[in-house]
């Protein structure tokens, strides 16, 4: 069978990659529009939309995968920032706080139209970080296209004080879980090894 990653996410394609399986990439270009009011129910939608575009075009012999990734804080939830100003925005609100992220994940069977659709959660939370300091990160780039205007993988690292859970979920795909939930349903996907 054919592993079809639904995301042009660089990270998403590394994590992967790390796990040694062999995989097509074939993103979604959909429009992504938030209407759910709880972060799990709005990320597994969202995941289940891009991998079910995919699915359609992607052949009776593949498995899809879809995610998508929000940080949730105090009933907000907080996609990519629009622009530099709403990245402020955001990273002033996280700032020596506690907040979640969620990804979610829909794995497509084409064989047989089955969909593992799920969520997992991460608790990070942020040391005291100056509006200087966040003023010269958004500068640096790296924020605009991250959920929550920040990279825990990147420069962002520096004001990381915890986390409580799954690290690899933080920056995109809960690895781990996917591999257990594609063993569990007894799946044969292609590896590289
Ligand atoms: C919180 C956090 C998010 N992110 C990223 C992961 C996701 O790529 C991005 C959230 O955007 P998503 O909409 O989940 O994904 P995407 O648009 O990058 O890719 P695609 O829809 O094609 O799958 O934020 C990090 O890289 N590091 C982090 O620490």
């Amino acid at each position: 069978m054919r592993f079809i990653l639904a995301s042009a996410s660089p990270r998403r394609k590394e994590l992967l990659e790390q796990i040694g399986v062999k995989f097509d990439i074939l993103p979604a270009t959909g429009e992504e529009v938030i209407t759910k009011e709880l972060p799990g129910e709005e990320v597994m939608e969202l995941a289940k939309q891009k991998a079910e575009e995919v699915a359609k075009t992607a052949g009776a012999d593949a498995l899809v995968l879809g995610a998508d990734t929000v940080v949730a804080y105090e009933g907000k939830i907080l996609g990519k920032p629009k622009d530099e100003a709403d990245a402020l925005r955001m990273l002033t609100m996280l700032s020596g706080k506690e907040h979640e992220v969620y990804t979610g994940v829909a794995l497509i069977d084409n064989r047989d139209q089955s969909m593992e659709n799920f969520f997992e959660r991460t608790k990070v939370t942020m040391y005291p970080v100056s509006e200087e300091e966040i003023r010269d990160y958004i500068a640096g780039g790296e924020p605009m296209d991250k959920a929550g205007a920040y990279a825990i993988q990147g420069l962002g690292a520096k004001f990381i004080q915890k986390i409580e859970g799954d690290y690899n979920n933080v920056v995109g795909l809960p690895i781990g879980r996917i591999y257990q939930e594609i063993k569990r349903k007894s799946i044969e996907i292609p590896t590289r090894f």
